[in-house]
C-alpha cells in the first residue's frame, strides 16, 4: 500500500522545499514533483516534516509510591495527536534489580504502544552486576543511553563516585550518559528546614530546588563527565544557571547537550503561587518551573545551539495522586504531561514569535535529537529511506487547549486555557495515518522498538583527544638513588 502527500513545503532541519513525498511500506521511497500513489494527502498550504521525537517520557513508571498514570498506549496516542511519532522513555531497575529484569519490564508495558519507540537505561544502584550487564545492554539490547539522577535521595539518586564510574563505563562502551542534575543532597536539607518551619504547601515544593542546585549539579556532571571522557546529555535544563554551565563547557570544546522542557519554556513559577492547591501540586515537577529570566536563557539557548532539544519529561499523576502530598510537599509525586501540546505550544511560542525558525523547530522537536542518539537518519529525517514518521502541520489550524479533549488519561492540563494556531493536519506513523484534522485513527501495538547502536561519531572523537592528551609518566635519565 502506497501513501504520496501532495502539494506540501518540506521542511527539515536544515531546507526548504516543494516537493511531493511517496510512502511505500513504512518508508519514504520518493521525493520529488508530481508523485502519485494509492492513497493521497492534500497538504496543500501546510509543512511537511519529520514527526517530532520526545525523548524524555516516564509511561506507567513505579514513582514516589504510585505509578504515572499515562501508560504506553495512552502516552503513545496523546503523542501522535501532538504530532509526536516516537518516544523514549527510562527503564527504571528498582535497588538491586537486575538491568536485563528491568528491561523486559519495559517490554512488557510498550507493547500497546501506538508509535515508535526506544529505552533509556537508568542507573539507580552500583556494583559489578551492573558494571557488566551494561555492555549487554549496548551491544546485544539496543540501548546506547544511560541515566543518572543527581536528585531522589534515598530513592534514585546515585553519588558521584557511582556516577564517575558508570561515565567511565559508558565511555568504554560508546554510549551517552544522561543526567539529572539536581543537588539530592542539599535538597532533601532545604525540604526538611522548609517542613519544619511550617511550609508544607505546594509551592515549597519550588522553594526546595531553587535554581543553584541545579546549576551546581549540572556543572558537575559535565566535570565529571569530561574528566571520565564521555559525551554527556543533561535532561530538562530549566534554568540559566545550568544553561551557563553547559554553554561555557561546550564554549571551552567539552562535548555536552542540554534539553529544556516545554513546561519550563511557557510556564513559570506564579503557578506555584495560586491559591488552589489543587491547580499548584499539578505543576509540581522537578526542577520545578523559573522565572520570566530563566525562561528567555532557555529560549536564547535554543535559538544559539547552546541548548538543542525540547522535551516534555511527561510523568502524569492525576489529581487524586498529587493529593497524597496534601500536608507535605515532598510527597507529591512529582511530575507533569505534555506529550500532546509540546508541539503546538513550541510552535506558537517559538515560530510564531519569531523565536525560532521553521527549520530550528524541526532541529530542536526531532532532528537533533535523533542525532544525539544515534538513530539518523532512520528517525528525524525526510530522506529516501527514512521511517515516514511524518507531520504535516497546518499552521492556521487552531485550538484551546483543555483536559476534556485531550488524549491524555489525567484529568487537567498543565497548559489548560492556552490557545495555540499550528496544529497536526496528518500525522503518520512508518507510514499509517493515525490522526486526520484532529480526528484520532492510532493503532494500538503498531509501535515498534527502535534498536540503537552505539555511537561512532563524537564518542571517537573524544576518545581520540582523551587518549592524545591523557597524563603520561615522565621517563627520567639518572634518577638518584632513594633513601641515600
Ligand atoms: N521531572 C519530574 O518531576 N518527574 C519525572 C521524573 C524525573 O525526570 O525527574
Ligand atoms: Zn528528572
Ligand atoms: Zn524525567
Amino acid at each position: 500500500m502506497s501513501t504520496a502527500i501532495k502539494g506540501g513545503t518540506i521542511v527539515t532541519a536544515d531546507l526548504t522545499c516543494q516537493a511531493d513525498i511517496l510512502i511505500e511500506d513504512g518508508k519514504i521511497a520518493e521525493i520529488g514533483p508530481n508523485l502519485g500513489g494509492g492513497e493521497t494527502l492534500d497538504a496543500t498550504g501546510c509543512y511537511v516534516m519529520p514527526g517530532g521525537i520526545d525523548p524524555h517520557t516516564h509511561l506507567e513508571m513505579p514513582f514516589m509510591g504510585t505509578y504515572s498514570t499515562d501508560d504506553f498506549e495512552s502516552g503513545t496516542r496523546a503523542a501522535l495527536a501532538g504530532g509526536t511519532t516516537m518516544v523514549v522513555d527510562f527503564a527504571l531497575p528498582s535497588p538491586n534489580q537486575s538491568l536485563l529484569d528491568a528491561l523486559s519490564m519495559w517490554h512488557n508495558k510498550s507493547g500497546r504502544a501506538n508509535c515508535d519507540y526506544s529505552y533509556h537505561m537508568a542507573i539507580t544502584w552500583w556494583g559489578e552486576q551492573v558494571f557488566n550487564e551494561m555492555e549487554t545492554v549496548v551491544r546485544d539490547k539496543g540501548i546506547n543511553t544511560f541515566k543518572h539522577f543527581m536528585a531522589y535521595k534515598g530513592a534514585l539518586m546515585v553519588d558521584d563516585d557511582e556516577m564517575f564510574a558508570s561515565f567511565q563505563r559508558c565511555a568504554e562502551l560508546g554510549a551517552l550518559p544522561l543526567v539529572h542534575a539536581e543537588n539530592g543532597d542539599v535538597v532533601a536539607q532545604l525540604q526538611a528546614k522548609l517542613l519544619a518551619e511550617g511550609n508544607d504547601g505546594p509551592e515549597a515544593h519550588a522553594y526546595s530546588r531553587p535554581a543553584e542546585v541545579e546549576g551546581e549539579a549540572t556543572n558537575r556532571a559535565i566535570m565529571i563527565a569530561d574528566m571520565a571522557g564521555v559525551p554527556v546529555y543533561i535532561v530538562h535544563t530549566s534554568c540559566e544557571q545550568a544553561h551557563e554551565a553547559i554553554r561555557r563547557a561546550r564554549q571551552n570544546g567539552i562535548r555536552c547537550y542540554g534539553e529544556p522542557l516545554i513546561q519550563h519554556l511557557t510556564l513559570d513559577e506564579s503557578e506555584y503561587a495560586n491559591p488552589d492547591w489543587d491547580h499548584a501540586a499539578r505543576r509540581v515537577m522537578s526542577p520545578p518551573f523559573r522565572n520570566r529570566k530563566h525562561q528567555d536563557s532557555l529560549w536564547a539557548g535554543l535559538q544559539a545551539g547552546s541548548l538543542q532539544v525540547v522535551a516534555t519529561d511527561h510523568c502524569a499523576f492525576t489529581t487524586e495522586q498529587k493529593r497524597t502530598g496534601v500536608g507535605d510537599f515532598t510527597r507529591i509525586p512529582n511530575g507533569t504531561g505534555g506529550l500532546e501540546d509540546r508541539m503546538p505550544m513550541l510552535w506558537t511560542c517559538g515560530v510564531n514569535t519569531g523565536r525560532l525558525t521553521v527549520n530550528e523547530f524541526v532541529a530542536v522537536t526531532s532532528t537533533n535529537i535523533a542525532k544525539i542518539l544515534n538513530m539518523y537518519p532512520r528517525k528525524g529525517a525526510i530522506l529516501v529511506g527514512s521511517d515516514a514518521d511524518i507531520v504535516v502541520w497546518d499552521p492556521a489550524r487552531e485550538r484551546t487547549i483543555t483536559a476534556q479533549t485531550q488524549q491524555s488519561a489525567i484529568d487537567y492540563n498543565v497548559f489548560e486555557g492556552k490557545h495555540v494556531k499550528g496544529l497536526p493536519r496528518y500525522v503518520l506513523t512508518r507510514g499509517l495515518v493515525s490522526i486526520v484534522d484532529g480526528e484520532v485513527k492510532t493503532r494500538e501495538g503498531h509501535g515498534e522498538f527502535v534498536a540503537r547502536a552505539p555511537f561512532q561519531a563524537v564518542n571517537r572523537a573524544l576518545s581520540q583527544w582523551k587518549e592524545i592528551t591523557a597524563p603520561r609518566k615522565v621517563e627520567r635519565a639518572g634518577i638518584p638513588a632513594s633513601g641515600v
